[in-house]
Order: structure tokens, then C-alpha cells, then sequence
């Protein structure tokens, strides 16, 4: 039985804004999407990685597999126009005898072994579990220019990837969707639409996704400063 990780790097980067797809934008010097697929492919439990990228940037991911010497990637796909169709295409690669799915952001360079052992196990134990962290800041729901509510922020979390899943309910999840026209900014939400109870697990702030220019400074500040302490 197979645990494999979708890692879905066919983004734009749009808000990033730089000229470059903020996927392959150094991070201590290596690009963030060869970071994130070395911490997955040091997690035991991972047994394989489907790489989910544009189609005009597969030679370029080939050279980078090739100068990283990046292990346990076993397909590469193109992506969709938007995530949940990136990560639809990444199902359709999974070998017939996955167990458990994980689909992971490439702009999530931080994320942990142990972080990502932690998920996994949870998926194998509960079905579905995704990774998150409790809000820190008051949320308010806000309507042209006016607060109409402020939310209870002891219920709310911050979802990070991975997400985990059993294999077939990720795959139904999403191939109900894309029949009903549903959409969701992440798996978890497919999975919770389609009648599946998802469990949390909480993971570290640190595990933030390069979104806009100031995660990236803040994103290499993380990583020096862990660097640094795995040095010591
Ligand atoms: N059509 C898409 C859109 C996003 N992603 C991936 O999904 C992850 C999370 O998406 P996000 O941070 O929103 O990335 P972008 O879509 O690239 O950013 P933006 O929305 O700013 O354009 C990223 O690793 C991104 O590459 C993808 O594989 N396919
Ligand atoms: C999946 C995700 O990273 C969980 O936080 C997030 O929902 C992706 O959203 P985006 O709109 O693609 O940034």
C-alpha cells in the first residue's frame, strides 16, 4: 500500500508579482519548489511524488530533478487553469494501489518532516486530515466597507497543506465536483463538501505559503534561523 504526495506547482504567482513564477524563486539560494520537494521526499513514509506543473516548465523541472538529484518524484503532469484542477490532474497519476493521497502547496517550502508524518498519520487513522494553525488574529466578516460580524476565533483555524485523504475519497470528492461545477480553495473543503469528516491537526505557524513579496523575506528569515539552529 502506497502513501503518495501531489505537489501542485503550476501556479502563476500572480500576487507575488515577480518576474519569475514565485515557485522557483531562490530560497537560500535553491529554488522554493526543489526545498519543498526535498523535505517531502525525506519524509520515511512518502513513497512517491506526483509533480504537478505548467506544461511549457516541464523541461525546466527535468533539469532541476537532474541538478538537485531530486528523489521519489515519479510523475509529472500539467496543471489546470486553476488549483483544483492542478490537483485533479495530479489524482489522475496516482498509482491503483494508493492507500493515502496527500496534496501539498510547492509554496509551502517550510513545512516539516514532522509535520508531514503528522498528517499522514492522521489520514491513515481518521480518513481525512489536514494540517492547520488556531487564528491569531479577530476575524470579521465585512461587506462593502462595513463589519456585519465578528466570528468566534476560538472556532477558527488557519488551513495549511498537506492535506491527507484515502485515496478513493479524494478521487470522488474531486470528480463530484468538477460533475457539479463546486469549487473550494482547498482539498479538505472537496472532501468535507462530499460528506467526509476531515480531522485537524495542528501544525506551526511557520508553515506559511509564499503568497506575496513579504512572506518570502519573512519565509528565508525561517529558514536561516532554523538552519542556524540545526547547526548548532
Ligand atoms: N492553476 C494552479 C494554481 C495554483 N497552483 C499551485 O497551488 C499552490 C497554492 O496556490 P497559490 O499560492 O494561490 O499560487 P498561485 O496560483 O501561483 O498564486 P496567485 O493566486 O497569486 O496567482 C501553489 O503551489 C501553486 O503553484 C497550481 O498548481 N495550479
Ligand atoms: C490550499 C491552501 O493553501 C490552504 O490554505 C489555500 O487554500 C490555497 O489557496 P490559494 O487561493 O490557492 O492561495
Amino acid at each position: 500500500m502506497q502513501t503518495e504526495v501531489i505537489v501542485v506547482a503550476a501556479g502563476s504567482g500572480t500576487r507575488m508579482g515577480s518576474a519569475m513564477k514565485k515557485q522557483y524563486l531562490p530560497l537560500d539560494g535553491a529554488p522554493i519548489l526543489v526545498r519543498t520537494l526535498q523535505t517531502l521526499a525525506a519524509c520515511p513514509t512518502v513513497h512517491r511524488i506526483v509533480l504537478v506543473v505548467a506544461a511549457e516548465d516541464v523541461p525546466y523541472i527535468s533539469e532541476l530533478i537532474e541538478a538537485y538529484h531530486l528523489s521519489k518524484i515519479g510523475d509529472v503532469v500539467a496543471g489546470g487553469r486553476e488549483r483544483q484542477d492542478s490537483v485533479r490532474n495530479g489524482i489522475g497519476a496516482l498509482l491503483h494501489n494508493t492507500e493515502i493521497a496527500a496534496v501539498h502547496d510547492a509554496a509551502r517550502p517550510l513545512v516539516t518532516p514532522e509535520e508531514v508524518e503528522a498528517v499522514l498519520t492522521a489520514a491513515k487513522m481518521f480518513g481525512a486530515a489536514t494540517l492547520g494553525v488556531p487564528v491569531k488574529d479577530t476575524i470579521k466578516r465585512v461587506d462593502q466597507g462595513q463589519v456585519r460580524e465578528t466570528l468566534q476565533r476560538s472556532d477558527l483555524w488557519a488551513v495549511h497543506t498537506p492535506q491527507a485523504f484515502r485515496c478513493e475519497w479524494l478521487a470522488e470528492a474531486h470528480m463530484r465536483a468538477w460533475e457539479q461545477d463546486y469549487t473550494g480553495t482547498d482539498d479538505a473543503s472537496l472532501v468535507e463538501w462530499a460528506g467526509y469528516p476531515v480531522s485537524m491537526v495542528e501544525g506551526l505557524y511557520s508553515n506559511l505559503k509564499v503568497t506575496t513579496p513579504e512572506d518570502l523575506v519573512i519565509a528565508e528569515a525561517l529558514w536561516r534561523a532554523r538552519k542556524g539552529t540545526d547547526n548548532q
